[in-house]
């Protein structure tokens, strides 16, 4: 039997001598679809625990959230967790320095962010080669990837490990396509544009869904700009991951003052030195942004808040989100809440638990 990998470098051949035109854009359909499937299958765990499948490396969750640092090897990794926890984790010149997963707090605006060191990762990775799918599982788990890159390498770097992240169903800075599907036990397919579709059409979908074996389902494509990747991502939506994305260029000791501006001004980037601690701050600060925590503040009745200890939550959480966060069984005795702060239309306003707080907001829960 032919196995997966190899399946998936045939399909990648095909795909590459395919040359794309008007006439073959439904057969790279189908075998972008095919693709995304085996990818799927290589990543699903085969055995049992620890026997390389899916699984990341055993580093349990803590602290409001998780960021892990993915990279080439030596670009600095552990070099920048050393510098911003208390955690030491070994650095050195040689490829390969950090063989697993090492876990650091950094504490940021009253929360505990857990910032997870990994080994470096190759072209390949997310077809096992080195430790290239337990640390691209590991990011799959983060908040927060923070993409370490050395400033004095080859731009390629960058691109190289957007692919492999994107291969394991990783997207980086992106919101999940608008597109709705419905799967259904009878009835054929129903597919509707909104508006007409720039690079997609109804047949394209028919031969996509038909591969899948999803003959009865519902499909409306809400974006004009949606692609035939958008469209099966909707399909594998439980293989994909949307997560945001800091790329840090690091060794910026290193560069010339006009290559390191035109760095510092592509999107989601920033640029640092660990060696000359220059701009480390800045990026923890971006960090702490890129993350959209809020800290909000309690208050006991007729006693000032306490502004000593901040309750960390995600932005757009709701009153509801605020009360699991302080204690599972608060919302079974919650009467109404007061909040001072930019989410109150008058100061105090009297809420419900459908209320959604504001960063800095003060809240004080009052229970039947
Ligand atoms: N010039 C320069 N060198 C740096 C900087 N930061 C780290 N280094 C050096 O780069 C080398 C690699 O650093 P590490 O922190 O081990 O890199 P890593 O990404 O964790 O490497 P692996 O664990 O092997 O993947 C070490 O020799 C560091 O001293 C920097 O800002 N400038
Ligand atoms: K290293
Ligand atoms: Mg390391």
């Amino acid at each position: 039997m032919v196995n997966i990998t190899e399946k998936i470098k045939e399909i990648e051949d095909e795909m590459r001598r395919t040359q794309k035109n008007k006439a073959t854009e439904y057969h790279l359909g189908l075998l972008k679809g095919k693709l995304a499937r085996l990818r799927a299958q290589l990543l699903e765990p085969v055995g049992g625990a620890g026997s390389g499948g899916g699984a990341g490396f055993d580093v349990s969750k803590s602290g409001d959230a998780r960021v892990a640092l993915v990279g080439f090897p030596s670009v600095g990794k552990s070099t920048f967790l050393s510098k911003i926890t208390k955690t030491k984790s070994e650095a050195a010149s040689y490829s390969f320095t950090t063989l697993t997963a090492i876990p650091g707090v950094l504490e940021y605006g009253g929360a505990e962010i857990q910032i997870l060191d990994l080994p470096g990762i190759i072209e390949g990775a997310s077809e096992g080669k080195g430790r290239g799918r337990q640390v691209i599982s590991a990011a799959k788990t983060s908040d927060l990837i923070l993409m370490i890159l050395d400033a004095t390498k080859r731009a390629e770097q960058r691109a190289l490990l957007e692919a492999e992240l994107d291969a394991v169903g990783i997207r980086l800075n992106k919101e999940p396509p608008n597109i709705y599907l419905k799967i259904k036990k009878a009835g054929g397919m129903k597919i509707t544009f909104q508006a007409p579709p720039k690079y997609l059409d109804e047949k394209m979908l028919y031969n996509v869904l038909r591969d899948y074996k999803i003959l009865n389902c519902e499909v409306l494509v809400r974006d004009e700009l949606a692609t035939i990747d958008d469209f099966i991502d909707v399909i594998m939506k439980d293989h994909r991951k949307y997560i945001r994305c800091l790329y840090v260029y690091n060794k910026i000791d290193s560069v010339s003052l006009e290559f390191l501006d035109q760095l510092a001004r592509e999107p989601y980037t920033a640029v640092m030195s660990c060696e000359l601690d220059l701009g480390v701050q800045e990026v923890v600060e971006r960090i702490w942004k890129e993350l959209r925590l809020m800290r909000l503040y309690t208050k006991r009745k007729g006693e000032v808040p306490d502004f000593s200890e901040a309750l960390i939550v995600r932005r757009d959480s709701t009153i509801e989100d605020v009360c699991d966060q302080i204690h599972r069984t608060l919302k079974e005795t919650f009467k109404y809440a007061m909040v001072w702060g930019a989410s109150a239309r008058h100061v105090p306003q009297r809420v419900g638990l459908s209320h959604t707080v504001a960063d800095e907001d003060v809240v004080s829960i009052v229970a039947k």
